[in-house]
């Protein structure tokens, strides 16, 4: 997986992917990431970027011609290294307030591209024109307004690695997969068995595995639907021999 931002702050990217996952997974030769500065594709003397948005209104606009030239450049820097030549179709992911939200089932389906590039805006936006012309797909991380694209940028990177195969050591890939039923985690314990006067579930040292399963899901089913009632509905429409097996278990034990 070949990771391309297109930012105005590079080091801020750099820093931010040396992070545990990231940083590993770039050593063992899975994950690469290139950080473009925009600013570097400017033909203006002064290096400018940005510039008062047609129509007035508080704040600057990244120009076109920076961004376009930009991209450009990773998209022959991607075709020389596949040896094709114009027939690519990279996913240009753009971030934005105004995007569609980004979800686990998201970053799967984004981890299956072999390349993906990252448009950070900054100021009050990017101009219209360049957009309509790069950009693949509109992701917002969530419904806050941040000052600039590369922390968005940086999470979904995270949540996409985690979910390109070999990135995970497979003790924590088992993990995400119970998150990935769409069911929210359950409450996890470790040593001390007594903390604070507080003893550990019994149920999770008795070493019996199927009743462990059995109280994680009850937790996760608990949890789920108490702060995410909507996600919780989904999972039951799709599970109903839960609780048929479940009533039945109670009937048994009246
Ligand atoms: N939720 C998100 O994914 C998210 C993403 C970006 C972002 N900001 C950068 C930005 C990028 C594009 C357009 C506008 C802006 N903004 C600039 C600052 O002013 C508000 C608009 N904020 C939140």
């Amino acid at each position: 997986m070949f990771f391309h931002v297109l930012t105005l702050f590079p080091d801020m990217i750099r820093d931010g992917f040396t992070t545990s996952i990231l940083g590993r997974a770039a050593e063992k030769g899975i994950l690469s990431l290139e950080a473009v500065n925009i600013r570097d594709y400017t033909k203006s003397r002064h290096k400018k970027v940005d510039d008062y948005p047609y129509g007035g209104g508080a704040g600057m606009l990244m120009q076109a011609q920076p961004v376009y030239d930009a991209c450009q450049a990773v998209i022959e820097g991607i075709q020389t290294r596949k040896k094709t030549a114009g027939e690519e179709k990279v996913r240009v992911i753009y971030l934005t307030p105004t995007g569609q939200v980004f979800s686990q089932q998201l970053a799967r389906e984004l981890a299956r591209e072999e390349d993906l590039i990252f448009l950070c805006g900054h100021y009050e936006g990017i101009d219209e024109r360049v957009l309509q012309r790069i950009v693949t797909d509109y992701v917002s991380i969530g419904d806050y307004v941040l000052t600039g694209g590369e922390l968005p940028a940086m999470v979904m990177m995270d949540a996409i690695a985690r979910n390109v195969p070999g990135v995970l050591g497979n003790e924590e890939s088992a993990q995400t997969e119970s998150f990935d039923d769409g069911l929210l985690e359950y409450p996890q314990y470790t040593r001390p068995e007594i903390w604070e006067g507080e003893r550990v579930p019994e149920v999770l040292l008795s070493g019996d595995h199927a009743k462990v399963e059995e109280w994680r899901l009850e937790k996760s089913l608990a949890k789920t639907k108490e702060v995410r009632p909507e996600l919780y509905e989904s999972w039951a429409e799709s599970h109903q021999e839960y609780f048929v097996k479940k009533a039945k278990k109670e009937e048994r034990l009246r």
